[in-house]
């Protein structure tokens, strides 16, 4: 009988959906939950997964970290599952709208990494909120963003004038904020006090208005001295790098970072915060809700040049929206056992991963961020063919 899950979209294929949903609803999420997360997968024997589509179980100790064991996902399995056929019958927008508020005079190449990468991953539309002096830089990287320029720095402000221009930065944003599937917080954001407060508000916003908020770079740094901006939000992911992970760990638990048992920390983290998903780069990245534990290790590349997180909180924003679509149209809109927030960072770490691995492939130690973005398509059509 043919394998259907090697059918990028068999989920959404109603003459395969008869053989491969023939089981209960119950059962299905089970399975799917155990294909994708459950540490409990190792246990199973192999033919569990009757339409496994990786080579042994979907899941697998990770050996090198037996004291703390951490289980790898299938991620190739949970890129297939959320990521949407390209439908002729779709308008534009179905696909994905992403915001990344970032962007100030230091830094233009990170709002510019994490847009563009939304959109080669395949959002239809993004944009970017960023400051005034940033905004003329970042259109000319790319006429395919949008990009605001309202976003002020103390320096542009004076003391008299921050109460209103700080409602009309909100007004401004409040707009669009609604047709947003996700917006992603910090890349390129700068640490000037007054921006801060600025998205401080737009923070607020967009979790009253149940967006999807991917918090990056300098957004780490705000939220990691207002805690409360992402408390409680299960529709937040925070993407620390080592350093941000670090300030986040000594603020949060008061103690120093515990690589022996990185992923017992990382939930006490999310625990503590509560509610939030968060993904600890590194060498593996380790993702966590507080509740389940998995890990992405697919080897990407040994250059480390700046931008990659940039590829990824774009890239995850994308998924991240793909998957709670799906969770919400594929008959589990009441499972909260499954969090499309730790699916969209599973999805959107391998996804990086391929690319940097080919993109190092082709340009060995001059490897930058560009040339990774520009393997991003080829390795989700890999993963996942568009079809005609
Ligand atoms: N081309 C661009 O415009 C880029 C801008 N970026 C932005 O730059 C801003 C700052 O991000 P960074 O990742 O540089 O963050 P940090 O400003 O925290 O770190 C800067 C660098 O300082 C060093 N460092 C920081 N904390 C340290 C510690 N405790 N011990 C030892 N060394 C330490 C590390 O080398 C680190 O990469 C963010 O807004 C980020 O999005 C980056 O995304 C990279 C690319
Ligand atoms: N030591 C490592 N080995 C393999 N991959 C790594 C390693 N460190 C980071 N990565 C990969 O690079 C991605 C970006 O992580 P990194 O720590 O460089 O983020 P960052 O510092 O926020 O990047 P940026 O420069 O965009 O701000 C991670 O998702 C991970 O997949
Ligand atoms: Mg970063």
């Amino acid at each position: 009988m043919r394998n259907h899950s090697h059918c990028p979209h068999a989920w959404r294929n109603p003459q395969h959906r008869g053989r491969m949903w023939a089981a209960s609803p119950a059962f299905r999420r089970r399975l799917f939950l155990l294909r994708s997360l459950s540490p409990c997968a190792a246990a199973l024997p192999n033919n569990t997964s009757s339409s496994s589509s990786s080579p042994s179980t979907f899941i697998r100790l990770n050996a090198m970290a037996a004291s703390d064991p951490v289980y790898e996902a299938d991620a190739e399995a949970v890129v297939r599952r959320i990521t949407p056929p390209l439908d002729r019958a779709r308008h534009k927008g179905q696909a994905g709208k992403i915001a990344v508020i970032g962007g100030c005079r230091e830094y233009t190449g990170a709002p510019y990494f994490a847009a563009i990468s939304a959109l080669k991953v395949g959002a239809d539309l993004s944009h970017v909120f960023c400051t005034r002096d940033a905004a003329t830089v970042i259109k000319s990287y790319s006429p395919e963003l949008i990009v605001h320029p309202i976003l002020e720095e103390s320096y542009s402000v004076s003391d008299g004038e921050r109460e209103s221009v700080s409602s009309r930065i909100l007004t401004e944003v409040a707009k669009w904020m609604e047709r947003f599937d996700c917006i992603v917080v910090g890349p390129g954001l700068g640490r000037d006090s007054f921006l801060l407060d600025c998205v401080s508000n737009i923070m607020r916003h967009a979790r009253q208005a149940n967006i999807p908020t991917v918090v990056d770079g300098d957004g780490l740094f705000l939220i990691t001295n207002n805690l409360s901006l992402v408390e409680g939000n299960s529709l937040a992911i925070l993407t620390p790098n080592v350093y941000e992970y670090k300030r986040l760990v000594q603020k949060v638990l008061n103690c120093e970072v515990n690589e022996e048992n990185a992923s017992e920390q990382l939930t006490a983290l999310c625990q503590k915060i509560g509610g939030i998903t968060i993904m600890q780069k590194g060498k593996a990245d380790i993702i966590s809700d507080g509740k389940t534990v998995t890990q992405v290790s697919t080897f990407g590349s040994p250059r480390r040049c700046g931008g990659q997180g940039d590829i990824l909180s774009g890239s995850v924003a994308v998924f991240a929206s793909w998957a709670r679509h799906f969770l919400l149209t594929n008959e589990y809109p009441t499972d909260k056992s499954v969090n499309p927030m730790m699916l969209g960072c599973i999805a959107g770490s391998l996804l990086l991963r391929k690319a940097a691995s080919h993109a190092f492939e082709k340009n060995k130690r001059s490897t930058i961020t560009t040339d990774i973005i520009e393997f991003l398509g080829k390795s989700l059509e890999d993963i996942c063919p568009a079809g005609h």
